[in-house]
């Protein structure tokens, strides 16, 4: 049996923490449950358009992260996607693992992949969906499982036009229009993955680890979180800073893509999630990257004697390989010379203890 399947323990009905999950010993404190420091920007983007562009650009320099209201995505959609994701969860063990993730493959049931780079095991787990859910689907719920396509679908659809929009918000913050990156225009202008996350109740929250720190490997990420906090960003300076849930927003993390795209001036966020002592925690990320052999590479606007060109080029799935080999030092494994100063990305040098 591939490991994956066998570590995956039911977290729902452990009543103490086991060893196997316990990160650190109880007398550690990093002070990441401080949540009154300052966090993330909060966007309306029914704001004007300049106003908008230039608060984003602003955030995606400094914290790497933002949350967005009036996004356009109805409360009604990411419930449903909320109630049909927290059904997936519910199901008995040996249900959802005969969706489980291949050994090889991204799509499915499983424990976080990010998982084999750490010791411990993570208080969470995962379903990728990555093209069309209807086979995992049908292993789940054999006589009912067309609803949870529609919802997968319409979330899908409705996603990759918002994350199309705040790419060219974004873009147009580092003064590039979005007609100049060719294959950021047009319908099919970008691939996408989603993932879910549920993290049970812990018996041991300050020991436990919901999802390890990271980056996420794509151009940028759409989270939508229950009403139950766990996600921390962090920032120099600050440390762990806790992204309250907000009813209704969505946050926006930079991904390594826009971090290479943007020659380093948009640092990709250094996130992870904490769990708690009562209540169950569902997020869904929506993972935008570019279309498959798309070359990504810093932009050439952004590129001159004084900034040099810092990343190689690379297409999504390529970097997804390295990643997959290389993990926090993924980036600096594709660049070509050193950050630029002040803009020097702890997590690029390896400098932040990842965990
Ligand atoms: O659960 C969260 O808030 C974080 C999820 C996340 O970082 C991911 O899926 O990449
Ligand atoms: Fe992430």
């Amino acid at each position: 049996m591939p490991s994956i399947i066998s570590s995956q323990l039911d977290l729902y009905s452990i009543k103490e923490l086991p060893e196997s999950h316990a990160w650190k010993s109880s007398l550690d404190d990093d002070g990441s449950r401080n949540i009154n420091a300052e966090s993330i920007p909060v966007i309306d983007l029914n704001h004007d358009h300049k106003f908008v562009m230039d608060t984003i650009g602003h955030a995606c320099k400094t914290w790497g992260a933002f949350q967005i209201v009036n996004h356009n995505i109805s409360h009604r959609l990411l419930n449903h996607m909320e109630t049909h994701g927290t059904r997936l969860f519910s199901l008995p063990m040996q249900q959802k693992l005969k969706a489980a993730r291949s050994s090889d493959g991204i799509a499915g049931y499983g424990v976080a992949r990010i998982s084999s780079f750490f010791d411990k095991l993570m208080w969470s787990e995962g379903f990728t969906i990555f093209g069309s859910p209807l086979e995992h689907a049908r292993q789940l719920w054999p006589y009912d499982y067309n609803k949870f396509c529609d919802v997968i679908e319409e979330y899908e659809n409705e996603m990759e036009k918002l994350a199309g929009r705040l790419m060219g918000l974004m873009l147009g913050s580092l003064g590039i229009a979005k007609e100049d990156v060719k294959w950021a225009v047009g319908p099919r202008s970008g691939s996408s993955a989603l993932q879910l996350n549920s993290y049970p109740a812990c018996p041991d929250p300050d020991r436990a680890m919901g999802l390890a720190a990271h980056t996420d490997s794509t151009l940028l990420t759409i989270l939508h979180q229950n009403n139950t906090s766990g996600l921390q960003v962090f920032k120099e300076g600050n440390g762990w800073v806790t992204v309250l849930p907000l009813r209704g927003a969505l946050v926006l993390n930079v991904g390594d893509l826009v971090h290479i795209l943007s020659n380093g001036l948009y640092p990709s966020v250094l996130h992870r999630a904490i769990v708690n002592r009562t209540r169950h925690r569902l997020s869904v990320a929506y993972l935008y990257g570019p279309p498959s052999g798309v070359k990504i590479s810093p932009l050439s606007k952004l590129v001159d004697q004084r900034n040099p060109q810092m990343y190689r080029p690379v297409t999504w799935s390529e970097y997804l390989g390295t990643k997959a080999k290389h993990f926090d030092k993924a980036l600096s494994s594709v660049r070509l010379c050193a950050p630029r100063i002040g803009f020097a990305n702890s997590k690029d040098q390896s400098g932040v203890q990842v965990g």
